[in-house]
């Protein structure tokens, strides 16, 4: 993560000439930047000049098309069929203004780049037009703008439906995405599948955590977890083992088959975007998160299992947050190694990984020493010595042990992109680790040889804050085990052993347990007797394979309240197994029904659920088919226009449909077709709610104004009309008299979801 927030120059005004430009290419430079990388010998020196002056220029944008496989290879034809030509002759202020293009290395075509001044995707239509499709696709969850380089990790670790994944510094989550796609690979247009997988994505930072449910919360899934806690000390958790050999039950260590460690960096990859990193930038950042890194990762080599595959990531040029994070792990784990991945992504353009690298020992990059005894040496004769580095942050003198050329760096210069580092590490297959093991500690130095350590190492002034809680110890460390610990015969929710051993006390053996600080609620699974399920499963005519043991509901009294949560069964035992707060638990499962208000309308009483939006494709293929309603694009488009469209006010046959069911939450399909000419292509499921005299299309204004861009070329929603409305009046000076409201509309929600222009151009803004 680049710790520097975008410190970009101040926008002129409105039609200003751009003199930031002048400011931002004088404070372009860094001295020390240049000494310290031109030491290491990045770049060949003849390339020197053409990689810094590619550090100096604007970072296209770049955007992903997200969601499932299905789902994303049709929108991205809507880009190839609709967008790019339209996009493909413009001209502004007499310049010929490229298409976006597609990212070469992504697969199946569906990462795109283009590069055009924020004055053209304001004031030319074609552009503007295009911006807000991209807009309000990223607001649903379709389109992901990230950097490219951001988007390599997910695809190096080789996600599958059945994998259970860790992604270690998670948030914002755009690379959670990612592994979340992947795992569910086989999704449907329409339905969402339940991946035997799990993903837990974790973050050390609380506000950030939140931030990445809020992101991940576009890709329903009911595999997914999230936790805060710190990395470099993840606890072990517990899940179901199978029986033992009298049935009783078991429970074992969760280990992980993929583990993505994007680790917390000093970003100057990011030196395009983050332009407050050119002022800044000094070797002590990257010195001082080495050791984080070095533990982050080694924490993930612990939760790994035998054939897993980890991926270690950074936006960080500076080899010892990358190169020497490798070395340090793969010394003390030698049972992995780092994998060949030169023939994965052949359009990608990379250079292997450095196998010899100088840290400096200052901030001024004045002093450095080839080898960690030359400082230690030149150090303990002074009064107060430097102890912020470690042995590690040197190359070790056995570095080709370490196959250090199969990590990857990617420089801005090479295929215009942002500077990044990527490195596969795999356990070797069991047969061959314990040759291994033995040729790696018949390597080592014996101990006696090895210098001393100066001191603790420190965090470097002005690096990333390492939150220690205060029982980091060894237990942590031994709890993890080894990848093949046996299973333990444990009861629910009781202390893993390991963790207990040596504590002695009671008390010890419930600060393990119980996170004090943690003030978020637990999930608790519902009975499938509980009557509001069952209630939701009858209205909805969902089918007897419907998981009803796996409905979780988040309040401390552990009834249904306001929301029922979907959680897949790899979910469950995690959560049933592990106490929540010493696994900080902020999220598990996804999201399916919520309480309705039924204002003064009841039905016999009863609280009534409705399925929600985002959790239809998940409850999807558990709905009978013939409670299923089927509707045309006419009928569709007027529940677009407005919010409480009258039943009386549809056409036949669906008015007669309508007036014959319940009040309650229904589900209509739309089936391609053709209408006033708008195309629909492909089917969509979508819920809605009928009232006593009206019907409700149960989706949230932005995805209402992103299906309305796509399927009618104009954002025909209530909230959309009124933002063209306002937009209209500005323009022309005066206030624009309203437009009538559609039927119904009379009771429509106040809080209109009103996107002005500068929204729109912000939210494009990567988090
Ligand atoms: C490079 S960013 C991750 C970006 C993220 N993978 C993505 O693609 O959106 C690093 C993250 O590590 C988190 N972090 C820092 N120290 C951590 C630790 N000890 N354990 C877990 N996360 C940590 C930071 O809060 C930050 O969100």
């Amino acid at each position: 993560m680049a710790r520097s927030k975008r410190r970009g120059p101040k926008k002129g005004g409105k039609d200003e000439p751009s003199r930031t430009d002048v400011i931002e290419k004088l404070d372009m430079d860094n001295e020390r930047f240049k000494t310290y990388y031109q030491a290491q010998r990045l770049v060949p020196e003849e390339e020197w000049e053409t990689f810094y002056d590619a550090l100096k220029q604007h970072l296209p944008t770049t955007f992903r098309v997200a969601g499932s496989r299905q789902v994303a290879n049709t929108l991205n034809q809507t880009i190839k069929d609709v967008h790019v030509p339209a996009l493909s002759d413009v001209i502004f202020e007499e310049q010929k203004i490229p298409p976006p293009v597609q990212i070469p290395w992504y697969p199946d075509g569906l990462a795109w780049q283009f590069n055009v001044p924020k004055k053209v995707l304001r004031k030319s239509p074609e552009f503007k037009k295009f911006h807000s499709f991209l807009v309000f696709e990223t607001e649903v969850g379709n389109i992901s703008r990230q950097e490219a380089v951001s988007m390599l990790p997910p695809l190096f670790l080789e996600v599958e439906p059945h994998h259970r994944v860790m992604d270690m510094c998670a948030a914002p989550g755009s690379k959670t995405a990612q592994l979340l796609e992947a795992l569910h690979a086989q999704d449907s247009v329409t339905a969402t599948s339940i991946p035997s997988g799990l993903l837990i994505a974790n973050d050390t930072d609380h506000k950030r955590t939140h931030l990445l449910i809020h992101q991940t919360a576009r890709l329903p899934s009911p595999a997914l977890m999230v936790t805060n806690l710190d990395a470099s000390i993840y606890p072990v958790m517990k899940i179901d083992a199978l029986p033992g050999p009298n049935g009783e039950r078991r429970t074992e260590q969760l280990l992980f088959d993929r583990i993505l460690c994007d680790v917390p960096c000093s970003g100057d990859g990011t030196l395009r975007k983050n332009m407050g990193i050119w002022k800044s930038w000094q070797p002590m950042d990257g010195n001082g998160l080495h050791g984080l890194q070095v533990r982050i990762l080694q924490r993930a080599m612990k939760l790994l299992k035998p054939d897993g595959r980890i991926v270690y990531s950074t936006c960080s040029l500076n080899p010892v947050e990358n190169e020497a994070v490798l070395a340090e792990a793969l010394k003390s784990n030698s049972d992995f190694h780092l994998v060949d991945v030169s023939s994965k992504l052949p359009s990608l353009i990379r250079r292997p990984g450095l196998t010899s690298w100088r840290p400096s020992v200052d901030r001024s990059v004045n002093t450095s020493y080839a080898t960690y005894e030359e400082f230690v040496a030149s150090e303990t004769a002074k009064a107060n010595p430097n102890t912020k580095l470690t042995e590690g942050h040197w190359p070790p003198k056995d570095v080709e042990r370490f196959d250090l050329h199969r990590s990857m760096r990617i420089y801005p210069h090479l295929q215009d992109t942002g500077g990044f580092f990527v490195a596969v590490l795999e356990r070797r297959p069991p047969g061959e680790q314990s040759a291994k093991k033995r040729e790696a500690s018949e390597s080592e130095e014996p101990a006696e040889t090895k210098k001393p350590r100066l001191e603790k190492e420190n965090v470097a002034a002005g690096a990333e804050p390492v939150a220690e809680p205060a029982d980091i110890d060894v237990d942590v460390e031994n709890a993890a085990g080894d990848a093949s610990e046996a299973k333990t015969k444990e009861t629910p929710t009781s202390t893993s052993a390991a963790v207990a051993k040596g504590r002695g006390s009671k008390r010890a053996k419930k600060d393990k347990e119980t996170d004090e600080t943690f003030k978020e609620h637990p999930y608790t699974f519902l009975s499938p007797d509980d009557p509001i399920l069952k209630n939701c499963i009858e209205r909805l005519s969902l089918t007897s394979d419907f998981p009803s043991s796996n409905i979780l509901v988040r309040n401390p009294e552990g009834e249904a309240v306001r929301s029922l949560y979907l959680a897949n069964d790899l979910v469950k035992s995690v959560v049933e197994h592990n106490n929540y707060t010493r696994i900080r638990l902020s999220a598990a499962g996804t999201k399916v029904f919520s309480k309705q208000d039924m204002g003064k309308a009841t039905v016999g009483g009863e609280p009534q659920f409705r399925v929600l939006g985002e959790g239809l494709p998940v409850i999807l293929p558990f709905v009978d088919p013939g409670a299923i309603i089927t509707a045309d694009l006419e009928t569709l488009k007027v529940l677009v226009q407005s919010y409480y469209p009258l039943v009386s006010s549809f056409e036949e046959p669906f008015k007669s449909v309508m007036e014959a069911r319940a009040i309650g939450s229904h589900v209509v399909r739309f089936p391609p077709g053709e209408f006033d000419g708008a195309v629909l292509t492909h089917e969509i499921v979508l819920p809605i709610w009928k009232s006593n005299v009206s019907l409700t299309l149960m989706m949230d204004k932005k995805a209402k104004s992103a299906l309305s861009l796509r399927l009618f070329g104009a954002d025909i929603t209530t909230a959309g009309r009124d933002v063209a409305q306002k937009q209209a009046g500005a323009e022309s000076g005066s206030a624009t008299p309203g437009l009538p409201p559609t039927a119904g509309d009379e009771e429509a929600d106040t809080e209109l979801a009103v996107v002005q222009e500068s929204d729109l151009l912000d939210a494009m803004e990567e988090s």
